[in-house]
């Protein structure tokens, strides 16, 4: 199957050689047609460094990323992003908000109206397409966000842990309507998270990250049957995937830490 977004040998150094910092290192991924792909790894390995480069929020780097097999400069309409933060607009309501971006591009007014209400729907919203944010929980307001990154149709949804403020069983939860939505939509889909859970519950394959300078470490193909809901983290398998990846995490987990503890220490010290 054809590879919707490719990311070709990138690697990306903050502040200037020889010395400066090199976060990512040589970062190579294919990502086929309505795969869902999980990137995981320690706090540090660069993973929002890489969602930057991939979404072309990040400029200056090394290497290439291609979507739809053109290689890809910039912010562009084939790549949707959904950011952690908050980023619905709280004047708006949600069907207002949903329908942003296709009253950017001009779309007639009825027309985006019923796309934005088929992908509230599609996130299990419908009902509140007149409320505003502020009347919303943390789970739903990233929901809008996500129908608001789908309604534009982008090629790759890109996802860097919308669901990261969120407590466990909601994400669980929400992590059951994602796998709705990627069984409606086969939309191909990058999701960067730190929770080994999500990962496998979500994902074909899941890509488990070095701690800095980020490398691929691993891809772990995830074989569960789909469809897949909240309840597959009771199976055995399950256990035995989520075992797995934290097996490879734990020593650059371990790593982290240390350095991180290490670089606070000295501080103290020259403080
Ligand atoms: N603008 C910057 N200038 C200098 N160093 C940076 C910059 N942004 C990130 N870094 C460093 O690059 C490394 C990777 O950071 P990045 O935020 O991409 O990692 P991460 O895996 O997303 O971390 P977390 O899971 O904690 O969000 C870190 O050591 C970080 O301190």
């Amino acid at each position: 199957m054809a590879n919707d977004l490719e990311i070709c040998s990138v690697s990306k150094r903050y502040g200037d050689p020889p010395g400066g910092l090199l976060a990512v290192s040589d970062i190579s991924l294919n990502v086929r047609m309505g795969e869902f792909v999980s990137i995981i790894g320690p706090s540090g390995c660069g993973k929002s460094t890489l969602f930057g480069i991939i979404g072309g929020l990040l400029p200056d780097y090394e290497g290439e990323v291609r979507v739809g097999g053109r290689r890809h400069v910039g912010t562009h309409k084939d790549i949707g992003i959904v950011f952690q933060e908050e980023s619905t607009l709280p004047w708006r309501t949600v069907l207002a908000n949903v329908a942003l971006p296709l009253e950017i591009q001009g779309v007639p007014r009825a027309e985006r109206e019923e796309r934005a209400r088929h992908y509230i729907e599609l996130v299990g919203l419908t009902g509140f397409e007149n409320s505003r944010p502020v009347e919303l929980s943390g789970g739903m307001r990233q929901r809008t966000a996500i129908a608001r990154t789908l309604a534009f149709q982008p090629k790759v949804l890109l996802m860097d842990e919308p669901f990261g403020a969120l407590d466990e069983q909601t994400r669980l939860l929400l992590g059951d309507r994602v796998l709705a939505i990627h069984k409606e939509l086969k939309q191909t889909t990058l999701l960067i998270t730190h929770n080994i859970t999500e990962a496998v519950q979500l994902s074909d394959r899941v890509v488990v990250m070095s701690y800095r300078p980020g490398r691929v470490l691993r891809i772990v193909e995830i074989d569960l049957p789909r469809p897949r809901s909240s309840d597959s983290v009771t199976d055995e398998r399950f256990g035995r995937y989520v075992a797995e990846i934290w097996g490879d995490l734990r020593a650059e987990a371990s790593r982290g830490m240390k350095e991180a503890e290490a670089s606070r220490g000295s501080g103290r010290r020259a403080g």
